[in-house]
């Protein structure tokens, strides 16, 4: 029977009743599927990778992996889209409704919109030049969704070091996974709200963060103006915004880490980020591995299985 993860298929893991070959019989072609429509999707736009990327993060840190983060406000609903963190922010919720309206026509009731947010964005890093990773797949899909979780769970950009630590372990994530899955600010934007403060006022003094670096603080400063402009985008890795390599870490290393999140790995006196950074920086096979690893932990949080939720026809909509 599907979906129980015991037996078959499993090869001695268990990532909570998780396994790769879960869609073997079912439905053998939704990776190639997923592969298609990601390689147009994300041709068109390389950004949407990151967009991708990120979706999958917000759907598990808020009740788990189980597509929480695509339902749309109705009746029974009160959509995560309009948290703190996610309005007008995420993106990419076409890509994901287009690979499911494919795949309901090629095996119908069959893959779940949470295997589908981490199809894609492990597809996504593969398209962007990152680790591939053999994917624990099975989840089913939620009857809710959580606005209060999400704009709980999820980091803001302005956190200090121990409050991304303590955001990460309640989740079940340590510090390594922590700097690891921030590298995926490797690629993608961030909008001028999200780190304006820097610029003018860190502290409360009306004074720039002295952790930022001289050259990069003048050019954010001519992207995002002391009033105004508050949806101007950066990239989160300014060297290459569309590769996903380990460029990010060695920017935090010059202090030219976009985000207070980014930068306090290095800045935030808790030697073990430090640490980590550094090795990154220097080693990308490294990182490779450890955003592989920590990308199947993160994907394995608290999923529904067996009989326990759903698969939705429709990403947006409960059945
Ligand atoms: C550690 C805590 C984190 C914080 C505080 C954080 C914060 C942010 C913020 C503020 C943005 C820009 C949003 C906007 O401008 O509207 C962003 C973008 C992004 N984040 Fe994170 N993030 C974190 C962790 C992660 C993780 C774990 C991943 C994935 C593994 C991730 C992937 C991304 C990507 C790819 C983008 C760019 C999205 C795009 O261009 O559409 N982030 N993040
Ligand atoms: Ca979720
Ligand atoms: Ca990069």
């Amino acid at each position: 029977h599907p979906g129980l993860g015991y037996g078959w298929g499993n090869h001695g893991h268990n990532y909570y009743g998780l396994y790769p070959e879960f869609y073997e019989f079912s439905c053998p072609q939704v990776q190639d599927i997923v592969m298609t429509i990601l390689e147009k999707a994300i041709s068109k736009e390389p950004r949407m990778a990151a967009s991708l990327l990120r979706l999958h993060f917000h759907d598990c840190f808020v009740q788990g992996c189980d597509a929480s983060v695509l339902l749309d406000d109705s009746a029974m609903i009160v959509s995560e889209k309009n948290s703190g963190p996610n309005k007008n922010s995420l993106r990419g919720f076409e890509v994901i409704d287009e690979i499911k309206a494919r795949l309901e026509e090629e095996c119908p009731h069959t893959v779940s919109c949470a295997d589908i947010l981490a199809l894609a964005a492990r597809g996504s890093t593969v398209l962007s030049g990152g680790p591939y990773w053999q994917l624990p797949l099975g989840r089913r899909d939620s009857r809710t969704a959580s606005l209060s979780g999400s704009n709980t769970n999820i980091p803001p950009p302005n956190s200090t070091i121990q409050n991304l630590i303590t955001l990460f372990k309640r989740q079940g994530l340590d510090e390594i996974d922590l700097v690891a899955l921030s590298g995926g600010h490797t690629i993608g934007m961030a909008r001028c709200v999200t780190f304006k403060q820097r610029l003018y006022n860190q502290n409360g003094n009306n004074q720039p963060d002295e952790t930022l670096e001289r050259t990069y603080y003048y050019g954010l400063k001519s992207v995002c103006p002391p009033s105004g402009g508050d949806n101007n985008i950066s990239p989160l890795d300014f060297a290459s915004p569309k590769e996903f390599d380990n460029t990010y870490f060695k920017l935090i290393l010059w202090g030219k880490g976009l985000l207070t999140s980014d930068q306090v790995f290095l800045t935030g006196n808790v030697e073990k980020t430090v640490e980590l950074v550094k090795s990154y920086a220097k080693n990308p096979a490294l990182f490779f591995d450890q955003f592989a690893k920590s990308m199947v932990k993160m994907g394995s949080m608290s999923p529904l299985t067996g009989f326990v939720g759903e698969v939705r026809e429709n990403c947006r909509r409960i059945n």
